[in-house]
């Protein structure tokens, strides 16, 4: 680590790192750091409006529906125009799949790049409103078409993801991010507006003791979850229950699995057959950063990163976290099959 003194002069910024990484890749040409800077950019400016949405009238509903059913937030509209602007500024990006987006957004010619980001600009927005923690996540692949861009270019298995990360707006603006060399977070220094290196190489614990999941919805989930649940609230061992921790914001739960350890969860259920998480935006990127620090990411059935895509909103069930927990949830699944 640098120097831990009062005033540090010698500060890993997340630019500095990615940077670093860059010179490092042989054959690099510099655009996926300047794909990166610019998520960066927009990511810092999506932090800024959170932070006075009460202030600059950013609360509320934009009065449309996106193409996956949810209600639109004016956030939700501020922060996918400032991806799609700083992304294709970049001259890094040639298409990008968006959550508030329906259809591929295709850079226009003069500024596409070769790689291609799916993400979802602001991620647990029925959160907003109350100021619970919210975030934004992103995949990065390498195109694998000529010409124009298509769907084809999105619609890439997890397994081929060049770069992923998080933002948490919490109690403090966070970035989680991997290259595919560990995963690292950087908190955003207000000060500086610089995001600084705090936790270098994380692992997630190997078992945790708390499971997130609505469990609201246990009507309609198959048997083999509640009665993993029932596991957990009365563990036949005479250990103790796990404790429960819900936000409903992926980002804060996926946040808190990494940094805790234990297990989320958004199965499917008799209402949503596929589950509500979406597979490019959501699902993938965080299986991603869990493989990355150690952790497991199923959909009960498959590895999440080996599905290969069909569509650009596509959902699947989606359970993360600690190895054991993970491994333990899935003979409940087996059981039942
Ligand atoms: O209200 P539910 O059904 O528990 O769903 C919560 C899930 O929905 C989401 O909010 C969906 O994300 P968006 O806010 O990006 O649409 C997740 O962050 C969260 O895990
Ligand atoms: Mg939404
Ligand atoms: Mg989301
Ligand atoms: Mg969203």
């Amino acid at each position: 680590m640098s120097d831990q003194s009062a005033f540090d002069t010698d500060v890993w910024t997340l630019t500095r790192f990615v940077i670093e990484n860059g010179r490092q890749a042989k054959g690099a040409t510099g655009e996926l750091t300047q794909l990166i800077n610019a998520i960066l950019t927009a990511v810092k400016a999506i932090s800024c409006a959170v932070r006075k949405a009460g202030l600059a009238h950013l609360q509320g509903l934009a009065g449309s529906v996106n193409v996956t059913g949810d209600d639109v937030k004016k956030l939700d509209v501020l922060s996918n125009v400032l991806m799609i602007n700083m992304l294709q500024a970049s001259y890094g990006s040639c298409c990008m799949v968006s959550e508030e987006n329906k259809e591929l957004i295709v850079t226009p010619k003069d500024k596409r790049g070769k790689y291609v980001v799916c993400f979802d600009p602001l991620d647990g927005s029925s959160n907003i409103d109350c100021l619970a923690s919210i975030g934004t996540i992103f995949a990065i692949y390498k195109r694998v078409t000529d010409g124009e861009p298509t769907d084809k270019d999105a619609l890439q298995a997890g397994n081929n993801i060049v770069c992923a990360g998080y933002t948490l707006y919490g109690s403090a603006t966070l970035m989680a991010i991997s290259t595919g060399a560990g995963l690292n977070f950087f908190t955003l220094d207000p000060a500086i507006g610089e995001f600084i290196l705090t936790e270098r190489n994380v692992k997630i614990k190997q078992k945790g003791k708390i499971y997130s999941l609505n469990e609201g919805y246990a009507k309609y989930f198959h048997p083999s979850i509640n009665e993993y649940l029932q596991h957990k609230k009365y563990p036949e061992d005479g250990s103790s229950p796990y404790g429960a921790r819900y936000v409903g914001s992926m980002v804060s739960d996926i946040h808190r699995t990494i940094a805790y350890g234990g297990i989320f969860m958004y199965p499917a259920n008799e209402k949503s057959p596929k589950g509500k998480l979406r597979l490019l935006y959501e699902c993938n990127p965080i299986a991603f950063l869990i493989e990355q620090a150690g952790g497991l990411a199923s959909t009960g059935f498959q590895r999440v990163l080996d599905i290969q895509p069909e569509e650009l909103h596509q959902r699947v069930p989606f359970v993360v976290g600690s190895p054991d927990d993970v491994n333990e949830f899935l003979t409940f699944v087996k059981k039942h099959q």
